[in-house]
């Protein structure tokens, strides 16, 4: 499923340049909700090809990838997405930024699978019956034609994510973000995901507690209670994150000796 405007709002002047570079800049962004703090005092670039966001529970990973879609807007600082402010670039971001969630039964919403792979082309304004064609032409070119008339209630784990990441990448966005795609799925169809993830044209951001899911990355992004920890080469922020969660470990008499 895609997250898409109203028609009326797809005729207003494009703001977004999609071939900015970089893509995504943040300059002292917080964001508060309900008076708690969720992110503070992020400045940072995004261009690379393949970027991944790493944090414990709560620090903040899915609120920092949601502002690149405009699922979440700063409340503080200044953000600009393909060249254009935050807030004006918005209503264009489905068409530039595809969004991938960590559970499928929250973004699968149609009753078969060619029809929620055609729904994106739909919006994108090509007819019905050309949506489900190219729809089941796309599911060939990804080995998977045998889904096509299943209903995805009927998937499996690894199956509705896959479909969920065709769903998003029929549309042909420049950036795909994943916030955990790969939580709940066995080893061999994290693998293929994950290879398929690898294998796109599409710059990339994604969220994973799995290190291991960064291997081939340019860049690794730590967050720590809603601010940048560490920020760099995936292999050394990597490194700085096992040693702080061994030393809190360490620290915690409760898992000390486990
Ligand atoms: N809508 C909301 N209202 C209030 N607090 C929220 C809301 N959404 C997120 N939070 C809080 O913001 C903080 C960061 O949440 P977020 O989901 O961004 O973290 P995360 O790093 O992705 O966590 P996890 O690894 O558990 O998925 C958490 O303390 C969370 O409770």
């Amino acid at each position: 499923m895609a997250f898409w405007p109203k028609k009326k709002n797809r005729d207003r002047p494009q703001v977004c340049n999609p071939e900015a570079s970089p893509y995504a800049v943040f300059d002292r962004v917080g964001l508060e909700i309900g008076g708690k703090t969720i992110l503070e005092d992020l400045t940072l670039s995004l261009d690379e090809a393949r970027i991944g966001v790493v944090g414990l529970n709560g620090s903040g990973k899915s609120s920092f990838v949601r502002m690149l879609n405009g699922l979440r807007a700063p409340t503080g600082g200044t953000l600009t997405l393909y060249g254009a402010p935050a807030a004006e670039a918005e209503l264009e971001l489905p068409r530039h930024v595809g969004f991938v969630f960590q559970n499928p039964d929250h973004q699968a919403i149609f009753p078969t699978v060619e029809e929620e792979i055609a729904f994106g082309l739909t919006q994108l304004g090509a007819s019905k019956d050309d949506s489900r064609s190219r729809a089941r032409s796309f599911l060939a070119l990804h080995g998977v034609e045998a889904l096509a008339g299943k209903p995805v209630t009927e998937l499996s784990e690894g199956q509705k994510q896959l479909v969920c990441i065709l769903a998003v990448l029929v549309m042909e966005p420049k950036l795909l973000v994943l916030d955990e795609p790969m939580t709940s799925l066995d080893t061999l169809v994290t693998r293929r995901i994950r290879d398929k993830i690898l294998s796109l044209p599409q710059k990339i951001v994604m969220v994973s507690h799995d290190l291991e899911h960064f291997d081939g990355f340019d860049r690794l992004i730590w967050l720590e209670d809603g601010r940048l920890r560490m920020d760099g080469e995936p292999d050394a922020v990597r490194a700085a994150y096992r040693q702080d969660i061994d030393l809190r470990l360490g620290r915690n008499p409760e898992f000390a000796g486990l």
